[in-house]
């Protein structure tokens, strides 16, 4: 068989295209035995007695594995370990692992070609052109030593399913050494095999017993076809690392991309479309107005309705990116794709280690979210949205000021009024419906409900703010006087009962203007009370007359003859609909009135903030939605996978529905320059976020994407869950309860241009970001301790000393200290105790996000799962070197590198920089 190189192909890219993957197995191919879900094989490696080509010269040496598929007869470059130094007896510790998408037969032929590295800075540099010839060149660094090839089926039916090869040159004649393949066993001990590992620790040596213990299900492998939804194109690795009592556990990487990053963006662009429509549509309504306040109308409608143009246009755009799931950092520009988050992934690792519970850790990574296209060149959001409010508070004299909490009120109640005047009107009708029935159980309900909305309505209206915006309407018509509205029926009050007085009160006195009848609106408003009483009245005698009828109409036994009771005994039968329908239209008559000046009056103080320096509050406007999309996309794809990952843990249902959920936000951004403008956009984006709310629901379909309701200042996004999922999770989540996140963002700016900020700017943007979201981690902290059951928290407390962490947290945060990771590390560790969700950012959520996760997947290591501490750096070298998030790096940029070049790193704080050969200055 003719091995050739495949030109497109390219190491770590680990899917074949979806038409070349055959998920359902390729009938002419044996297929491998598989746990669903589970990868189909993951082996080790390690070579034995290798030859160096030169006598004496000590030997660095890493694997390349690849692989020729059966029906194709190409070779595809797969994986590769890491480097191993100094030893001709490697035992490597990146593994291989096939995914169970993967298309691999037990007639897949894998190939494993042996190089020695001499010089790692060189040895890199792999781009997506592979040479054509077998075996590469010897590329700057590396030389080749020897290969063995096998086929899966021999490796899965040999003894122990273990293969020791033969490596040979490349003309196939001599013996260069060993490689030993040895398949991941779960729940057997390998003991008595000790091999003898290079440590971290130059020339000192490690005797290990391989141990693989039985791995329990943490993942929830069942509910993998609902995650499987939402998360694409997962990248896998696979390493095995020392434990400090020298057993091995074995760690899964793995990072997938989320249909997520288009379809939230796609759902919220179409929700402001909506939302604007109809603002254009009220102020379009808002009625005669004098020529200045018509001329701003005007203007503003004709601004208003090109931005909603514009919101068309980029969801016509997206929505013909159909199935994509991943925006490349070398794309954050691009105007199209403004909404979308940049390089948005769950990094998840899974551990199996001996004696402990297998685990699961997750972090979303993702880049910053921030208006890119706009630019930074005068800020972002934090500043401009600050410097925009004061400006406007100090040049009112055109327009009159609203604050923004009172403009937010306004949105509010039209909100309200827009959901309860339809809800209203249908409950009045099934009042009719069961008055037509004569069915008095049915319009008692009828009455109760139709009661409920009508209280919930006529309180939407009780606020100052309405009374404020009435007088000022009032002076924008024409000549300032108010034609007066037809006062309701007058039969409403006649009929009132006994004329009591409306449930209503008068509010605050509004500003004193001569011709204006600060009553009226009291009486409109009142009325809507009085007939809601009226129909209450109405249905009591009918019902109490009802009752006195039959009782009067019964037989002396107390036996009753329908027919006669009907024609003869009793009265006839009174016409319940004739006697509820004047009301109920006098009901609907008087709410309408309420609503039309209502939403007059609001909708003209939404006129005065679009009024002041319009392009600019439009803009404004465009970029807060632009970096809420982003970070809402992030967002949801992070409470799905916590859903997903924690359904069977009772604790964490509870804390979801009784407290709600810390979400944390790590960001690496530097306060110099652009990044500056990023951080401000990031940390109102963020904290944008308290405005959402998730509610449960239960799949109907297969279709469990999830779907956004609301406007910009509160939106619920409803998750679906497949039935037996849904089953499963408490009264009140299944209820429809909403379900809030408490999102907290730490910021520790660490590159260079960190270092000029420390040095000649000002770093007081992160010490203001960090300081204030410490407040609101620590209220968080109180409310979760103050809602927890006690037996809850009393265990808790026993495993955790959550106070003590934030009282070390706060310190760090108050001493200034310079690039001060602690902060992030500290506030990670809190998040994940107190069963949060974790988010890391920087720039792109290529470079320095791929440092930072993996530095924090080896922490946890080391922390909670004994890694050998000797081991520490290297488990580190090999994430970084041949782990998923240098492939994230190759997906973003097509380059294997991450971009830094060695004066940047040098201003890194140490454990931040990659290894040797892994990075260098890319076109980015
Ligand atoms: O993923 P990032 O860390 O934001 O990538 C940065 C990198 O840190 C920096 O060294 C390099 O000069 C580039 O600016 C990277 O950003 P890109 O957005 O260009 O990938």
């Amino acid at each position: 068989m003719e091995i050739k190189e495949e030109g497109a192909s390219e190491e770590g890219q680990h899917f074949l295209p979806t038409a070349q993957a055959n998920d359902t197995g390729d009938p002419q191919f044996t297929s491998i035995q598989k746990t669903p879900n589970e990868p189909q094989l993951e082996f080790i490696l390690a070579c034995k007695d290798l030859v160096a080509p030169v006598r004496d010269r000590k030997l660095n040496t890493l694997v390349q594995i690849s692989v020729i598929h059966p029906a194709e007869q190409s070779l595809t470059r797969y994986s590769s370990t890491e480097i191993v130094e100094g030893t001709r007896d490697p035992l490597f510790l990146t593994g291989v692992t096939f995914p169970s998408e993967y298309p691999i037969y037990e007639e897949t032929k894998i190939k494993l070609t042996v190089y020695d590295v001499k010089d790692k800075s060189h040895d890199t540099v792999r781009t997506s052109v592979l040479p054509e010839h077998k075996d590469p060149p010897p590329e700057g660094g590396r030389s080749f030593l020897g290969y063995a090839s096998f086929k899966v089926g021999e490796l899965l039916k040999s003894k122990e399913q273990l293969l020791a090869l033969s490596l040979r040159t490349s003309d196939g004649g001599k013996v260069v050494g060993t490689i030993e393949v040895s398949v991941v066993k779960m729940g057997e001990i390998e003991d008595g095999e000790a091999d003898h590992i290079t440590t971290d620790v130059q020339g000192q040596k490690c005797a290990l017993v391989c141990e693989c213990t039985a791995p329990e299900n943490v993942s929830g492998k069942d509910n993998l076809p609902f995650l499987n939804a939402v998360l694409k194109n997962p990248v896998c690795k696979l390493y095995r690392f020392p434990t400090s009592d020298n057993k091995w556990m074995r760690i899964r990487e793995q990072m997938s991309e989320s249909i997520l990053s288009f379809h939230i963006p796609k759902e919220l662009i179409s929700l402001h479309i909506k939302e604007d429509l109809c603002r254009n549509q009220e102020l379009k309504e808002l009625g005669e107005l004098s020529p200045h306040w018509d001329n701003l109308r005007k203007n503003v409608l004709t601004h208003c309705d090109q931005m909603v143009n514009m919101y068309q246009d980029i969801l016509t755009e997206l929505s013909k990116e159909t199935g994509s799931s991943f925006k490349s950092s070398s794309s954050k520009g691009e105007k199209t794709l403004e909404f979308v988050p940049i390089n948005l992934h769950l990094q998840r690792m899974h551990v199996h280690s001996p004696h402990l519970k297998d685990a699961l850790y997750d972090v979303i990574t993702v880049g910053a979210p921030a208006a890119h296209f706009q630019g930074f060149k005068n800020g972002g959001l934090r500043k401009l949205l600050h410097r925009f409010e004061t400006e406007r508070r100090n040049t009112g004299y055109q327009f009159i000021y609203y604050s923004p909490e009172n403009t937010a009120k306004a949105k509010e109640v039209l909100s309200n009024i827009n959901q309860l005047q339809p809800l209203i009107a249908t409950h009045a009708d099934l009042l009719l419906n069961s008055a037509s029935q004569h069915s008095p159980d049915s319009l008692k309900n009828s009455l109760k409900m139709l009661s409920e909305k009508t209280e919930l309505f006529v309180h939407a209206f009780k606020d100052q703010l309405v009374r404020s915006a009435l007088l000022a309407l009032y002076t924008a018509r024409p000549g300032g006087i108010l034609k007066k509205p037809p006062s309701p029926k007058s039969s409403t009050e006649e009929s009132s009962p006994q004329g009591q007085p409306s449930p209503m009160r008068r509010q605050d006195s509004i500003p004193h203007h001569s011709d204006y009848d600060e009553e009226e609106w009291d009486r409109v408003w009142a009325n809507v009370g009085k007939s809601l009483n009226c129909i209450i009245a109405m249905v009591d005698k009918l019902i109490e007359r009802e009752a006195g009828s039959e009782g009067s109409g019964g037989s002396q036994d107390g036996e009753k003859d329908p027919s006669l009771a009907d024609s003869i005994t009793s009265p006839p039968r009174e016409d319940w609909y004739e006697q509820l329908y004047p009301l109920i239209l006098t009901l609907k008559d008087c709410m309408g009135e309420v609503v039309n000046r209502a939403k007059q009056s609001l909708t003209f103080v939404l006129l005065q903030e679009l009024a002041y320096s319009l392009p600019q509050c439009l803009m404004l406007t465009l970029r807060r939605d632009i970096v809420f999309s982003q970070a809402l996309a992030g967002l949801v794809c992070g409470f799905i996978i916590k859903l997903q990952t924690s359904l069977h843990d009772p604790g964490f249902l509870q804390q979801l529905h009784t407290v709600g959920l810390i979400v944390q936000y790590e960001g690496l951004l530097s306060t110099y320059s652009d990044e500056i403008g990023m951080l401000e956009d990031m940390a109102v984006g963020i904290s944008d976020l308290k405005k959402v709310a998730f509610k449960i629901i239960e799949a109907k379909s297969n279709d469990v994407l999830p779907v956004i309701t609301g406007r910009r200042e509160h939106y619920v996004v409803e998750v679906k869950l497949p039935a037996r999922m849904f089953e499963s999770l408490p009264l009140q989540i299944k209820e429809g309860q909403l379900l809030y996140v408490y999102p907290v963002l730490f910021n520790v700016g660490i590159n260079e241009q960190q270092t000029l900020a420390e040095r000649f700017g000002d770093v007081s943007l992160q010490e203001s970001i960090n300081q204030e979201n410490f407040e609101l981690l620590k209220e968080y902290y109180k409310i979760f301790m103050e809602k927890m059951p006690p037996d809850y928290i009393s265990h808790f407390q026993e495993q955790n000393d959550l106070k003590g962490l934030l009282e070390n947290l706060h310190q760090n945060i108050q001493a200034k200290k310079r690039k001060n990771v602690e902060i992030m590390w500290l506030a990670a560790t809190i998040c994940r105790k107190l069963n949060g969700i974790r988010f890391t950012c920087c720039k792109s959520a290529k470079d320095r996000t791929s440092m930072s996760v993996t530095l924090e997947q080896c922490s946890i290591l080391r922390d909670e799962h004994q890694l050998h501490k000797d081991f520490f750096i290297r488990a580190l070298d090999c994430m970084r070197r041949e782990g998923c998030r240098i492939e994230n790096v190759l997906k973003n940029i097509k380059c294997r590198k991450y971009a830094f070049n060695m004066l940047q790193l040098m201003a890194f704080p140490k454990y931040y920089r990659p290894p040797e050969g892994t990075y260098g200055k890319a076109d980015t």
